[in-house]
């Protein structure tokens, strides 16, 4: 008879972390990822309009100034600040007026105002315009009180923009404003980075697909819609790349086909080394693999490696660690991959609205509210309550090291937002 199977004893530091392993801090895995990705995505040329949200791979210089030329701020009267003196007067009116695209030709005669309008070129001996408002007219003379400033109501030549200007950097996304801005400077090209193509593969013989009917022991596949739509909320060209099952041949297919169509890879589960855990062994197996122990909670195992020379994610597959470790980790690394460049969102310093006892040894994720300018935090840590997720808006940080909070602790607080969801 085979001897009884004792269970093994409890060791006094059970609750400490495992002696020996080096759990990689926040900090110090941020500033690996930072030194060692660089960008991969190629250049295209875009027309303007094509424009939005694409990465500049070059700096925009303004090729023309804003206004190109001076133009007048209101609906008036153009005229000769020296014309002018205090008190009630009259001016005549010469005829003609300046118009937005119908500029006043030559130059207005000494004593005289001329009729213009928003936008319009300021005509040759103009340098001050009054507002029409402030005039009484009868369509030969204009009567105003004096003390105007000089240069009231005139739009300086390049006041906004001069040509020559940098306008944005490389790495800036652009915004509907850029678009404007370099409209409005003679820009009709841009220079942009490719979409950085991010392929999401799921992992395990539990998953099912949403739609599809599932087994009893199966759960549907949560972790591939929520990083397909952080990819595109992200302003990256998300690939689905399916869910592979626990078979190391089927799962070198699936990593094959998404190296091919993609930039970076991200997996979810199987990521640890558990018997299943597939997706490092093969990553092992390919010889560039590195399993991140990482001090982060949750989010403790990242499988880090490259296939096909692309570089692969391998998130930790309960979906709370998935998306935690997709936001600090592969976000800013997809970043730098982009050509956006290395980002990490400043948080907001806000009064907890709870309490807790932190151990210390690893950074903590919790999903957190932000109510009345208070973070409130999400009743359970548990790594697989997706519900807590949705309820959330985004997340407070706890540093590595032990801390007490209480109502009113000063905590930092990121919004699903400052990440870009
Ligand atoms: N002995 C140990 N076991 C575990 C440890 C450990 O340190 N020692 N770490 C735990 C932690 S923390 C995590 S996180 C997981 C990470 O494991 P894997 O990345 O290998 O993920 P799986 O084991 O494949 O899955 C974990 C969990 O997540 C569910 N899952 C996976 N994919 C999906 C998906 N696409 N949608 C929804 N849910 C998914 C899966 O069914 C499991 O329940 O390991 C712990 N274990
Ligand atoms: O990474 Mo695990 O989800 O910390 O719980």
């Amino acid at each position: 008879m085979a001897e009884p199977l004792a269970p093994p004893p409890l060791k006094d530091d059970c609750f400490a972390l495992p002696p020996g392993t080096h759990w990689t801090p926040v900090a110090e895995a941020h500033a690996m990822l930072q030194d060692r990705l660089s960008v991969v995505v190629g250049q295209e040329v875009v027309p303007l309009h094509e424009g939005l949200d694409r990465v500049l791979a070059s700096e925009v210089i303004a090729k023309r100034s804003n206004p190109p030329q001076p133009n007048s701020a209101v609906d008036g009267y153009g005229l000769r600040h020296a014309d002018t003196r205090d008190g009630p007067q009259t001016l005549p009116l010469v005829d003609g007026r300046a118009a937005a695209g119908a500029p006043f030709e030559g130059e207005l005669p000494q004593g005289y105002a001329v009729r213009v309008l928003t936008g319009a070129t300021i005509p040759e001996g103009v340098d001050t315009v009054i507002l029409q408002e402030d005039v009484t007219t009868d369509g030969a003379r204009i009567a105003f009180h004096g003390g105007l400033k000089p240069r009231a109501n005139v739009r300086r030549a390049g006041e906004d923009v001069d040509a020559g200007e940098v306008l944005f950097s490389a790495g800036r996304r652009l915004t509907p404003a850029d678009l404007a801005l370099a409209a409005a400077t003679g820009i009709s090209e841009l220079t942009v980075r490719k979409p950085l193509r991010v392929a999401v593969l799921s992992t395990g013989d539990e998953l099912a697909q949403s739609g599809e009917q599932a087994r009893a022991d199966q759960i549907f596949d949560a972790n591939r819609p929520m990083l397909l739509a952080m990819i595109k909320r992200f302003g990256f060209e998300p690939v689905d790349a399916g869910r592979a099952p626990d078979d190391r041949d089927a799962l070198r297919d699936m990593m094959d086909k998404a190296a091919t169509s993609a930039d970076l890879i991200l997996t979810s589960g199987g990521a640890s080394a558990g018997d299943e855990d597939h997706l490092s062994a093969l990553l092992n197996e390919s010889g560039a693999m590195t399993l991140w122990r990482l001090a982060i909670k949750p989010g403790r195992p990242l499988a880090l490696g490259m296939w096909n020379q692309k570089p692969v994610f391998g998130l930790p597959g309960n979906p709370v660690a998935a998306m935690v470790c997709a936001l600090v980790f592969a976000r800013p690394a997809m970043g730098a991959l982009s050509g956006e460049g290395w980002h990490m969102p400043d948080p907001m310093v806000v009064p907890a609205s709870f309490s807790k006892n932190k151990k210390p040894g690893r950074r903590e994720y919790l999903r957190a509210r932000l109510v009345d300018g208070k973070a409130e935090v999400f009743p359970s840590e548990g790594s697989g309550r997706i519900s807590g997720l949705s309820w959330a808006d985004g997340l407070v940080e706890l540093p590595d090291g032990e801390l007490t909070i209480n109502p009113g602790t000063p905590v930092a607080y990121y919004s699903y937002a400052s990440f870009g969801l």
